[in-house]
């Protein structure tokens, strides 16, 4: 399909090349090398992009890299976000994915000292200790240095980087902090933010933008939520030695995971030392006399409960899309109830020349997605190539204690796809902790399609679910059959050989036929 076959006659203002009120940074001479993206009219730039963020970032660097003129702007740099402050690489790498995950390394490493024991080691009498403000430094500095790096890489695929707040004029204009831009294609990639419960109090709550950035560990800590930031938060805080309380409204954690997946997980970090307040829902937030915080829950049969003397109330209860003041409505793009741009199966709003990838369209809320997605609108609009992003077998990783990751279909969802299923399980207790003295187990699952025996779905929670899992990824995604994984020799001791090990169905999932009343 030619682009020009998606690209619809919206109606263009042209910007002339004197004295156009609003139109600055005009090169009105340049043109993409790409005949699918040169300007229809006279523009600024084929692509302008709305954030700096892993799919702006993704989206902007191959669009120019295909030939388009580029530019992406970008709220100035801060750890922690607002409507005013952002920084090039966006929240994955400020304030997400990669802070998170150096906080994970943090405290795992107090698990392993705390397991060391077990293999002969002692700890010196005077103790360990950790600077949690060297930490923090050490942290800033390399988010600094991935700043640093994502612009090098902008400036090095010729994208113009401007600062500043951006905001949609009209179908072909943005204007940032007061100069107007004209560009053929518009791409939205503003992400989302922290949004707090309308409670009582919420403004003594942090989000995860602030528990990247505290001054110290608290020692006593309650989550509000049971998503993917609550739990890797409390096992980060838990792993440092903090008293954790998580706190959520359903039976289990991770809604959406695979049932099993989240009743083994809940355990597991019961073991690991979380206290998990189920079926319960955050009515107030209060300070005490000497600074704690209190929290009040409601329980499900209306009684309710005092969490006193917390250090910190973290409210991880999801993130709505940046779309608030950008202009969009205004310009005609039709937005979801979330905030959400609805776009179709190219990332593209309803109207033409508007694009939208990454969080801000609220499908899945992971960073490869958002660069999967920026990729394609790339290759859409500069590259004569109309892609749509594929969902397909999109792996996924929970980084708690212990890790969870997933690929393909729960057992639920394959029920509603597959008449037949088979299911392989496998729960066991990892060598290492054997030995360490961690409780910690481990579990596997794959789920066959029994008619065809292609694998449709593999979940892991334990140590390195996420290392083993972007592997078996590649494997269902590509169409493995259970006899095929069963055809692979494992590695070993490794707990990822149980996956090509498991020869017996644990469970056989066939439909219920029908009762006939006669
Ligand atoms: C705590 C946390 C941990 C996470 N961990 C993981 C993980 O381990 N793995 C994973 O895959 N995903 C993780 N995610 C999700 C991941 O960070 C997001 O899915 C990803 O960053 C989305 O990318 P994006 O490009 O859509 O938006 P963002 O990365 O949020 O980028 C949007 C950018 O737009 C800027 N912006 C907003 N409004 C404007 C405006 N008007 N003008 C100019 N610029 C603007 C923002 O400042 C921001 O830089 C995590 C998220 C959080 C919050
Ligand atoms: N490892 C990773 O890949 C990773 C890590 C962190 C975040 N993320 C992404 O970021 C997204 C946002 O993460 P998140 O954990 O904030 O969102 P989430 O949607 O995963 O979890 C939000 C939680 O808040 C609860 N909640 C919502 N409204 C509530 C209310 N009114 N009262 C009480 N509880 C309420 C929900 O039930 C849920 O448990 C995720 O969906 C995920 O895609 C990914």
């Amino acid at each position: 399909m030619n682009i020009a076959k998606l690209t619809s006659g919206v109606a263009t203002r042209r910007c002339l090349r004197v004295a156009a009120p609003g139109c600055v940074g005009r090169d009105l001479g340049t043109r993409a090398t790409s005949t699918a993206s040169a300007p229809a009219g006279d523009f600024d730039f084929d692509l302008f992009t709305i954030g700096a963020g892993s799919g702006g970032v993704r989206g902007s660097r191959f669009a120019a890299s295909y030939g388009a003129k580029v530019a992406v702007c970008e709220l100035p740099f801060d750890y922690v976000s607002s409507e005013a402050r952002g920084g090039v690489g966006g929240t994955c790498v400020l304030r997400g994915c990669v802070p998170k995950k150096l906080m994970v390394y943090a405290s795992e490493y107090a698990d392993d000292f705390r397991h060391a024991g077990g293999f002969g080691w002692s700890v010196p009498s005077d103790g360990l200790r950790h600077s949690w403000t060297s930490f923090i430094e050490a942290k800033r500095k390399e988010l600094q240095r991935l700043n640093g790096a994502y612009k090098n890489t902008l400036r090095n695929a010729k994208v113009t980087l401007i600062e500043g707040r951006g905001r949609v004029v009209d179908p072909h204009t943005v204007e940032v902090d007061g100069k107007h831009y004209r560009a053929k294609n518009i791409l939205i990639a503003v992400g989302g933010r922290p949004s707090k419960l309308d409670i009582p109090g919420a403004n003594l709550c942090i989000t995860s933008d602030e528990a990247l950035e505290l001054p110290e560990c608290p020692r006593r800590v309650a989550v509000l939520g049971g998503g993917y930031i609550a739990v890797e938060f409390s096992g980060i805080f838990a792993r440092m030695g903090a008293e954790v309380h998580t706190v959520f409204r359903q039976p289990l954690p991770l809604r959406g995971f695979d049932e099993e997946v989240r009743k083994f997980a809940a355990e597991q970090y019961t073991a690991a030392g979380l206290t998990l307040h189920s079926e319960v829902t955050p009515q107030s937030v209060s300070q005490q006399i000497d600074g704690r915080l209190s929290l009040v829950v409601a329980h499900k049969d209306g009684s309710s409960e005092v969490l006193a003397d917390l250090d910190q109330v973290l409210m991880a209860t999801g993130r709505v899309p940046n779309t608030h003041g950008l202009g969009l409505a205004e310009a005609g793009v039709a937005l979801g109830p979330k905030g959400q741009v609805v776009v179709d199966e190219f990332c593209r709003s309803n109207v033409p020349s508007i694009w939208a990838v990454g969080d801000v369209i609220d499908r899945i809320q992971l960073t490869p997605v958002a660069l999967m997605e920026g990729m394609a609108v790339a290759k859409t609009v500069a590259l004569d190539t109309p892609t749509k992003p594929d969902y397909w077998a999109v792996p996924s990783a929970v980084f708690s204690n212990p890790e969870i990751a997933t690929v393909g279909y729960t057992e639920e969802a394959a029920a509603k796809t597959f008449s037949d299923l088979d299911i392989y399980t496998t729960s066991f207790r990892p060598m290492r902790n054997t030995v360490s003295g961690s409780p910690l187990r481990t579990f596997m699952k794959i789920v066959v399609d029994a008619t065809s025996q292609r694998v449709v779905g593999m979940h892991m929670v334990g140590a390195e679910a996420a290392e083993i899992m972007q592997g078996f990824a590649v494997a269902v995604k590509m169409g493995v059959t259970k006899s095929q994984l069963d055809g692979v020799v494992g590695i070993h001791p490794s707990a990822a050989e149980e996956f090509v090990t498991m020869r017996s169905v644990s469970r056989q999932v066939r439909p219920v036929p029908a009762t006939v009343t006669i």
